[in-house]
């Protein structure tokens, strides 16, 4: 059995993410391959659960941190490897750079921490890099926080992290650039575009790659 394909979508909150998700899972599923589709924080009963703290409640940038790998490893044994391994696409709404870009950016929480743990919960117990579970591409929308704020005002109450002030975003912008920077898995989507605009970009990277 192939192993399946796994594809992330990551950006500041009202990037339009979401706004694309269900023609990405139209389109993979029109070419024949079964589509797992999820989402982090959550993916699991337990996940959720957590999300539901983490979205909702103060907390500390390290008891933040900690939910959201706890999260990420139910999500990982029970959804994601399963369905890898199964030959799945799998897309998945956030995953870790989420974490880097919002408690290590955002938060100004501990990069190294962050890593120890992306190690812990993606690489199982092994340190060698290459074992660490990533996305084959990881769809990046980005667009300056401004934007998003005004796309996003009106359009539903805000939880936790949409209720951050537009300097919080900046950092968080910040942080999935840096991320970005060398890692190719990235696919930059200028997302301050209409959205029929933001679909073609969607569906060049995907040629690009080869994955569609
Ligand atoms: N290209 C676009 N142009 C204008 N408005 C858009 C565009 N894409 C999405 N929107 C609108 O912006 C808002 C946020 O979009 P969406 O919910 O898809 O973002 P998101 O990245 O999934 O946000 P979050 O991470 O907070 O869930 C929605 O009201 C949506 O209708
Ligand atoms: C995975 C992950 C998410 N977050 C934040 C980012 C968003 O504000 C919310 C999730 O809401 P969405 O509407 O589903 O995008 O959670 C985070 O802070 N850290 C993470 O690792």
């Amino acid at each position: 059995m192939t192993r399946g394909l796994f594809i992330t979508l990551e950006g500041i909150d009202g990037a339009g993410k979401s706004s694309h998700i269900d023609a990405l899972e139209a389109l993979f599923r029109e070419r024949g391959r079964t589509v797992t589709r999820t989402r982090e924080p959550g993916g699991t009963p337990l996940a959720e659960t957590l999300r539901t703290l983490v979205l909702n409640e103060s907390m500390d940038s390290l008891t933040e941190s900690l939910l959201v790998f706890a999260a990420r490893r139910e999500h990982v044994l029970d959804v994601i490897e399963p369905a890898l391994a199964r030959g799945d696409v799998v897309l998945c709404d956030r995953f870790s750079d989420a974490t880097f870009a919002y408690q290590g950016a955002g938060r100004g929480f501990d990069l190294g921490v962050l890593s120890t743990l992306e190690q812990w919960v993606q690489g199982g117990r092994s340190t060698r890099p290459e074992t660490l579970l990533q996305p084959a591409l990881t769809l990046w929308f980005d667009l300056p926080p401004e934007i998003a704020a005004a796309r996003l005002a009106g359009a539903r109450l805000p939880d936790k992290f949409e209720a951050q002030p537009v300097a919080f975003f900046q950092r968080v912008a910040k942080g999935y650039a840096d991320r970005a920077a060398g890692a190719p898995r990235f696919a930059r989507i200028d997302a301050n575009q209409p959205r029929e605009q933001v679909w073609q970009q969607i569906e060049s990277k995907l040629r690009e790659r080869g994955l569609a």
